[in-house]
C-alpha cells in the first residue's frame, strides 16, 4: 500500500489532529493560517487554535493576482501561471508561519487549503442557459503537499456545486458543528469582502440551517479607496467614510439589483459588486458629481443596509437573534455602528466570545471541513436550504 494512506488512516484514528486552515479571500490581503487542534467529527467537534497568522502579500503579487481576478477578459496564461505560484506561495507561507511557532511539517496531520477564488459565477450572475452553477479556485493543493511534505485538502467548492449548490457559502457547515446553541437563535455573520450570515435556529433543527451571502462587506469600499487614494488598501477605522455625508438618492439606485431581492441562500462576488455597479449606479441617480467622501459614506451605509435588511428578512423585525461578528469588516467602528442603530432588538458580539478568533475564523472552518472529509458522515440539512449533505475537497498526497 501506499505509505501516504497508512499515514491518512493513522490521522482517522487519533484522538486529536493538528489540521492547518488556509483562507485567501475577496480582500486579498495575505494568506491566513489556522493551526487547529481537532478532536471528534460532526456535531462532537471540538476546535482549540493553537496559533493564527495572516501573511500579507507584497504589492507585486497583490498586482498580479487583481490582473485576473473576477476579470471574463483575464489572460489564460496568467491564470494558468497564478494557479502554481499561488500554490508554491502558499506553501512556502506555511513553512515560514510553522517555523515560527517551533512547529515542525511531521506534527501537522492534514493542510485544508482553500485557494484564492479568482471567478465565482452562479447561474444567477452568469445567466448562460444551458450552463451549470461555477466557480473557480486557484492554488494547486498538490504544490503545498509536495512542498511541504503533509497531507492536503483542497478544492472544497467544486462537490458542492457537483451536489447541487452554488459552492458558497461552505462556512454553513463549520457554523453549524461548531456554534449552534439550543435555546439561542444565531446570527453567524462574516463582513468580508463579501457579508454572508450562518442562520442557526435556537431548536438546534439542521434543516432550517442556511448560509448565505447578502451582498457587498467591504469590497465596494475598498475597490474605491484603493482606485481613488494612491497607496491607501482601505479606508482604516472609517475615516474617509465618516467624513462624509450619505447621498439618498445614490443609496437608493444601488439597493437596486435582482440579486438583493432574490431569496436566501445566493451567492455573489466582485463580479457583481464592483466599480461598474458603483458607476451604473451613480449615473443613475445623477451623482457622478460626488465628493469621494460622500461616496464612501454612501457605500459604507449600502453595506451596512444590505446586513441589516437580510437579517430583518430572516427574523422579522421584532424577533431578537444573538449575532456573533467575524471577518475585516467588524474593524470598521461605523459599519458596526450602522448594524447596532438598525437592528435594535439584536444582541451584538464578535466570535471570540465563542472562542475562536474572529480574523481567523473562516480559516477554521475550512480545518473543520477538512477533519469531516476524513472523519464525518453526511449531515441532514433537509432538501430546501441548498445545503447538500456531502463531504468536500480533493485529497494531495506529498508524495
Ligand atoms: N480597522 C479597520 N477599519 C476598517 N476596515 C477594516 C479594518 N480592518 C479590516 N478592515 C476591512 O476588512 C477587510 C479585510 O477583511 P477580510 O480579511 O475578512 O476579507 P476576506 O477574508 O478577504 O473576505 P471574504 O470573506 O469575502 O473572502 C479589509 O480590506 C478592510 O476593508
Ligand atoms: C466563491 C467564494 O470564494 N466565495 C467566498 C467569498 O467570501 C465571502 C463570501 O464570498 C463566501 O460566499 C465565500 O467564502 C466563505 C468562506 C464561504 O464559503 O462560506
Amino acid at each position: 500500500m501506499n505509505a501516504n494512506w497508512t499515514r491518512i488512516f493513522r490521522t482517522i484514528e487519533k484522538q486529536e489532529r493538528l489540521i492547518i486552515g488556509l483562507m485567501s479571500g475577496t480582500s486579498l490581503d495575505g494568506l491566513d493560517i489556522a493551526l487547529c487542534r481537532i478532536s471528534g467529527s460532526g456535531a462532537n467537534t471540538k476546535v482549540q487554535v493553537q496559533d493564527f497568522k495572516t501573511i500579507s502579500y507584497d504589492n507585486a503579487f497583490k498586482a498580479e493576482v487583481k490582473s485576473i481576478f473576477s476579470k471574463r477578459d483575464a489572460d489564460l496564461q496568467m491564470v494558468c501561471l497564478m494557479n502554481e505560484k499561488i500554490g508554491l506561495l502558499h506553501a512556502e507561507m506555511i513553512l515560514q508561519a510553522i517555523e515560527a511557532w517551533g512547529v515542525k511539517p511531521e506534527d501537522i496531520d492534514v493542510i485544508a487549503s482553500h485557494g484564492q477564488t479568482i471567478f465565482h459565477a452562479p447561474a444567477s450572475l452568469h445567466q448562460m442557459p444551458n450552463y451549470p452553477n461555477a466557480t473557480l479556485q486557484i492554488g494547486d493543493g498538490d504544490h503545498i503537499a509536495v512542498k511541504t511534505g503533509i497531507v492536503t485538502i483542497s478544492d472544497f467548492r467544486q462537490k458542492h456545486i457537483a451536489a447541487g449548490g452554488e459552492g458558497a457559502p461552505l462556512a454553513v457547515y463549520g457554523d453549524y458543528l461548531l456554534f449552534s446553541e439550543k435555546g439561542e437563535d444565531r446570527v453567524m455573520l462574516n463582513i468580508g469582502g463579501i457579508a454572508n450570515f450562518t442562520y442557526l435556529p435556537g431548536d438546534n433543527d439542521a434543516t432550517k440551517v442556511f448560509s448565505t451571502d447578502v451582498g457587498s462587506g467591504n469590497t465596494l469600499m475598498d475597490q474605491f479607496v484603493q482606485h481613488h487614494y494612491k497607496g491607501l488598501y482601505f479606508d482604516e477605522n472609517a475615516t474617509i467614510s465618516s467624513a462624509g455625508v450619505i447621498n439618498d438618492s445614490l443609496l437608493k439606485e444601488l439597493m437596486q439589483n435582482d440579486f438583493l431581492i432574490a431569496g436566501f441562500p445566493k451567492t455573489t462576488g466582485p463580479e457583481l459588486f464592483n466599480l461598474k455597479y458603483l458607476q451604473a449606479a451613480q449615473e443613475r441617480s445623477n451623482t457622478t458629481h460626488l465628493s469621494k467622501g460622500d461616496v464612501m459614506a454612501t457605500l459604507c451605509r449600502f453595506s451596512s443596509q444590505v446586513i441589516i435588511n437580510a437579517i430583518n428578512k430572516c427574523f422579522g423585525n421584532n424577533l431578537s437573534p444573538c449575532i456573533y461578528m467575524s471577518g475585516g469588516g467588524m474593524h470598521n467602528p461605523l459599519l458596526v455602528k450602522q448594524l447596532k442603530d438598525g437592528l435594535p432588538n439584536a444582541k451584538f458580539y464578535t466570535t471570540d466570545d465563542l472562542q475562536i478568533n474572529p480574523d481567523a475564523k473562516e480559516a477554521v472552518l475550512f480545518a473543520v471541513l477538512a477533519n469531516e472529509t476524513l472523519m464525518g458522515t453526511a449531515i441532514d440539512f433537509g432538501s430546501s436550504t441548498g445545503v447538500p449533505s456531502i463531504c468536500m475537497g480533493k485529497i494531495c498526497l506529498p508524495f
